[in-house]
């Protein structure tokens, strides 16, 4: 059977950058497939859906709820944001690697249905650096950004629960950090077939 793919949740508090931190992991490295989540948020400006999200109204999202077609889904900063069973499982099953970028509540969740997920947390190297980068990104009202920064201590404080932290202060330091840990969990998981493997036997290494 083929092995399952890896899982990669990555969480942070919104405009520590970690949309723009998956979207360049993805022009380096087509093998992780980054899962489009469905939202009952309204889409900003360049949005189109199915892209970043699938936009869906109450009714939509309930419906969702109802028939059991999440595997995690959760409140965040006052809408509903969820990953759907569809979009993950059959890729994970054909060994392909899945990214989610989701908030520390769905992450939470989602280390309950996979254990073996690798659960990434974005920090930003200050406040005053979270606020204004909300600021400059202009497409959230001000009351929208009092919420985001209000929440965002609530979200940091889950930081010790994650297995891996990046600190998001220079874009590309970061960006290494994170291709890092997905190439180190490609070689523990390489490693791991591979010891039990007849080759390693042979070489006496078992
Ligand atoms: N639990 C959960 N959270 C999600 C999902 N999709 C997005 N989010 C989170 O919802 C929050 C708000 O996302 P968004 O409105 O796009 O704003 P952003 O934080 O500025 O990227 C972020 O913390 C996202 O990571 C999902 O499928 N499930
Ligand atoms: N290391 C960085 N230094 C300065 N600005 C950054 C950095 N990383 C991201 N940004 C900018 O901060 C804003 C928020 O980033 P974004 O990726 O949208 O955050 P998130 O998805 O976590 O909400 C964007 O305008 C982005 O260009």
């Amino acid at each position: 059977m083929e092995q399952p793919g890896n899982l990669f949740v990555v969480a942070a508090p919104s405009g520590a950058g970690k949309s723009s931190l998956v979207k360049a992991l993805r022009s380096f490295d087509a093998r992780v497939y980054p899962s489009v989540s469905h939202t009952t948020r309204a889409p900003r400006g360049q949005e189109k859906h199915g892209r970043e999200y699938f936009f869906a109204s109450e009714q939509e999202f309930d419906a969702m709820v109802a028939n059991n077609a999440f595997v995690e889904w959760a409140n965040v900063h006052g809408k509903r944001y969820g990953t759907s069973k569809k979009g993950i499982q059959d890729r994970l099953a054909n060994g392909e690697d899945v990214l989610l970028e989701i908030d520390y509540q769905g992450a939470l969740q989602v280390r309950e249905s996979f254990p073996q997920a690798v659960l990434i947390f974005i920090l930003p190297p200050s406040w005053e650096e979270l606020r204004s980068r909300l600021e400059n990104r202009g497409e959230d009202a001000p009351e929208v950004i009092e919420l985001r920064m209000k929440n965002a201590e609530e979200e940091m404080a889950q930081v010790g629960e994650f297995d891996f932290v990046i600190i998001n202060e220079l874009f590309e330091s970061a960006l290494f950090d994170l291709k890092a840990i997905i190439h180190a969990q490609r070689l523990k998981i390489a490693s791991q077939r591979r010891l039990r493997s007849d080759v390693f036997e042979s070489l006496n290494l078992s």
